[in-house]
C-alpha cells in the first residue's frame, strides 16, 4: 500500500522550499510518496493544497518561516477554510510534523513551531517531535529543536541549509514516513 505524505509549506525566500525538499527526499528515500503543496501560487511549479489532499494524506509536514513568532498569514487563512474537516473529524490520528525558519536564532522560531502546531492538534493529528536520539539536534549551532527542524536564515536570508539543519530535517521526513506507514 502506498503511503502518501503531503508536504506543505510556504516560503518567500526559499528557505521553507528547501527544508521542504529535504523532507520530501527523506520521504521518498522510506519508499513514501511525497506530495509537495504551497499554501498560494509563487511559482509556476507550485501545487496549491487542496482540502482533498489533506483529507487522503497518511502523514503531514506543515511548515512556515517565523512572522512575528507566528505562522505566515497564508498558512493561517488556509486553516481556517477547514471547518468541515474538522466537524467530520477528516483528519484525526493522521501523523504530522512542523518546522520553521526564521532571520536570526533566537527571533521565535520555537514559538512558531508551537503556533504552526495548533491547528494540527484542533484536528486531532499526532505530532511528532525531533527525539534527542538524532545526533545533530544536541550539536547544532544553527537550527533544529525538538519541536521541528528549523533554519537560521540570517538577517539578508543568505543563509544555506547548515549539515546539522539538513540532517534534522531528513530526520523527520524519514520519521513521518515510518510512522505513517505503521499506522496505515
Ligand atoms: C512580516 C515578517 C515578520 C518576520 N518576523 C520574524 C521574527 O519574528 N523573527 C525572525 O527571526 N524573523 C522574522 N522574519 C524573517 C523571516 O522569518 C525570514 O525571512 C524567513 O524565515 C525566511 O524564510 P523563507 O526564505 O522561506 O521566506 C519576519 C519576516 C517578515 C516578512
Amino acid at each position: 500500500m502506498t503511503t502518501n505524505i503531503v508536504v506543505l509549506y510556504h516560503s518567500s525566500h526559499g528557505s521553507l522550499e528547501a527544508m521542504a525538499h529535504e523532507i520530501c527526499d527523506a520521504i521518498e528515500q522510506q519508499g513514501a510518496n511525497a506530495l509537495l503543496r504551497t499554501f498560494v501560487q509563487r511559482q509556476p511549479h507550485d501545487i496549491v493544497i487542496s482540502k482533498e489532499d489533506l483529507i487522503n494524506c497518511d502523514g503531514l509536514a506543515f511548515g512556515t518561516p517565523t512572522r512575528f513568532g507566528m505562522m505566515a498569514s497564508q498558512a493561517k487563512s488556509f486553516w481556517e477554510t477547514t471547518s468541515d474537516l474538522w466537524l467530520k473529524g477528516q483528519l484525526i490520528d493522521k501523523p504530522a510534523c512542523v518546522f520553521s525558519s526564521s532571520s536570526s536564532m533566537h527571533g521565535g522560531n520555537e514559538a512558531t513551531l508551537l503556533n504552526l502546531s495548533l491547528p494540527l492538534l484542533h484536528h486531532g493529528m499526532m505530532l511528532l517531535g525531533v527525539p534527542y536520539d538524532v545526533p545533530e539536534l544536541l550539536g547544532t549551532e544553527t537550527g533544529g529543536t525538538p519541536y521541528g527542524a528549523t533554519h537560521v536564515a540570517g538577517s539578508n536570508n543568505s543563509n544555506i541549509l547548515s549539515k546539522d539543519e539538513i540532517k534534522i530535517c531528513q530526520s523527520v521526513g524519514k520519521r513521518l514516513a515510518l510512522i505513517a506507514s505503521k499506522l496505515q
